[in-house]
C-alpha cells in the first residue's frame, strides 16, 4: 500500500489503529493501582507506560500538551520528542491519567487520553484554568455562548433540544469556585451532575446524552484538558468555547511565551484543534461511556474509543489482551 492509500487528508490512517495501544497500555498500568489511594503512583505508571508505547509509534511526534514544562515534568514534558522519528511530524496532546484522584478512589470515568494532530494544529495552552462550555452535535451554531448567563445557555439548549428546561442535565466540576454557577443552574430547574474530577469525560459525555444523561458541560477546569476535549469534539461534532483564565501577570506572560497574544480570546473547537485530528481514550475505571480495565484470569479487557476528524469515524475497540507479560 502506498502512502496516499492510507491517507484521506493529513494523518496516516494506520495511526488510528496504532494509537489504541498507547492509551490501552497507560490505562492498564493505572488500573493496576486503581483504588489504592495513591494518586501519584498511579499517575507515574500511566506516564511511563504511555511514553514507552508512544515511542514505538512510527511518528516524529512533539508533545505540545503534556505533563508540564520540562523542569517540572521528567517525562512527557511539553516539547519532548516522541516516536521512532521515522514517520510523519505530528503534535501530541496527552493526559496518561485524566482523573488521578478518581483512579485512586476507584470512582467513575478515569481515562487515559491522547490526541494526535498535524503539526501546528493544536492550541499550545499553558497549564492554567480554562472557562469552558460544551454541547454535543446536532444543535444550531450559537446555541451556547460562554459569555451568556447559565440561565440563558440552559434555556437556549432546552429550546434547541425541544424539551423543558427541567429535562436538561448539566455536568459541573464540584468545586467551591463553582458555587455561584451551581446555584444559577439549579435556579433554572435543570439538573446537575456534579463530578469530582475528569472534565475531559464531562465534555465528551455531552456528545451522547442518551447514553450518558449529560446535555451540557459548564465551568472551569484545566486548559490542557480543554484542548483534549476540543480534539474529541472536532471528531464527533459538537460545540465548545473556552477562554484561558490568565488572572495574574505571571500567567499572562507564560501564555504569551507560548504564543498567546490575546489573553481574553474565546476559542472555538476548531481554534483549539484544527486540521486532521485523532483522539483516543481508554477507560481506567468504569464510566458512562467506557468500561474500565478488567483483570480476568486469562486476559485483561480494555475499552477504548478512537475518533478521527477527517473521516468522522467513531470506533469503539474492546480488546482482550492475553499476552499478560506485556502488561
Ligand atoms: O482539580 P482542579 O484544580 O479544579 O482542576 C480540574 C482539572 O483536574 C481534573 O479534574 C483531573 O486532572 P488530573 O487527574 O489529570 O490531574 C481535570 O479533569 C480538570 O480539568
Ligand atoms: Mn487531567
Ligand atoms: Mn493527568
Amino acid at each position: 500500500m502506498n502512502a496516499s492509500a492510507n491517507t484521506i487528508a493529513g494523518l496516516d490512517r494506520i495511526l488510528t489503529m496504532e494509537v489504541v495501544r498507547v492509551t490501552e497500555r497507560a490505562a492498564v498500568a493505572a488500573a493496576r493501582l486503581r483504588g489504592r489511594g495513591d494518586e501519584k503512583a498511579a499517575d507515574q505508571v500511566a506516564v511511563d507506560a504511555m511514553r514507552s508505547e508512544l515511542n514505538r509509534l512510527n511518528i516524529k511526534g512533539t508533545v505540545v500538551i503534556g505533563e508540564g514544562e520540562r523542569d517540572e515534568a521528567p517525562m512527557l514534558y511539553i516539547g519532548e520528542e516522541v516516536g521512532t522519528g521515522k514517520g510523519p511530524a505530528v503534535d501530541i496532546a496527552l493526559d496518561p491519567l485524566e482523573g488521578t484522584t478518581i483512579c485512586a478512589k476507584n470512582l467513575p470515568n478515569a481515562l487515559a487520553v491522547i490526541a494526535i494532530a498535524e503539526k501546528g494544529s493544536l492550541l499550545f495552552a499553558p497549564d492554567v484554568y480554562m472557562d469552558k462550555i460544551a454541547i454535543g452535535p446536532g444543535y444550531p451554531e450559537g446555541t451556547i455562548d460562554l459569555d451568556a448567563s447559565p440561565a440563558d445557555n440552559i434555556a437556549s439548549l432546552a429550546k434547541a433540544k425541544g424539551v423543558p428546561v427541567n429535562e436538561v442535565t448539566a455536568c459541573i466540576l464540584d468545586r467551591p469556585r463553582h458555587a455561584k454557577l451551581i446555584e444559577a443552574v439549579r435556579a433554572t430547574g435543570a439538573a446537575i451532575r456534579l463530578i469530582g474530577d475528569g472534565d475531559v469525560a464531562g465534555v465528551i459525555h455531552t456528545t451522547d446524552p442518551e447514553e450518558t444523561g449529560i446535555d451540557i458541560y459548564i465551568g472551569s477546569g484545566g486548559a490542557p484538558e480543554g484542548v483534549l476535549a476540543a480534539a474529541a469534539l472536532r471528531c464527533t461534532g459538537g460545540q465548545m468555547q473556552g477562554r484561558l483564565i490568565l488572572d495574574t501577570p505571571e500567567k499572562v506572560e507564560r501564555a504569551a511565551k507560548m504564543g498567546i497574544a490575546d489573553p481574553n480570546k474565546v476559542y472555538r473547537v476548531d481554534e483549539m484543534a484544527r486540521g486532521d485530528v485523532l483522539f483516543a481514550a481508554t477507560g481506567v475505571t468504569d464510566g458512562n461511556m467506557l468500561a474500565g480495565v478488567k483483570f480476568g484470569r486469562n486476559y485483561i479487557t480494555t475499552d477504548t474509543i478512537v475518533l478521527r476528524s477527517s473521516s468522522r469515524t467513531v470506533r469503539e475497540i474492546k480488546a482482550r489482551h492475553q499476552d499478560l507479560d506485556k502488561f
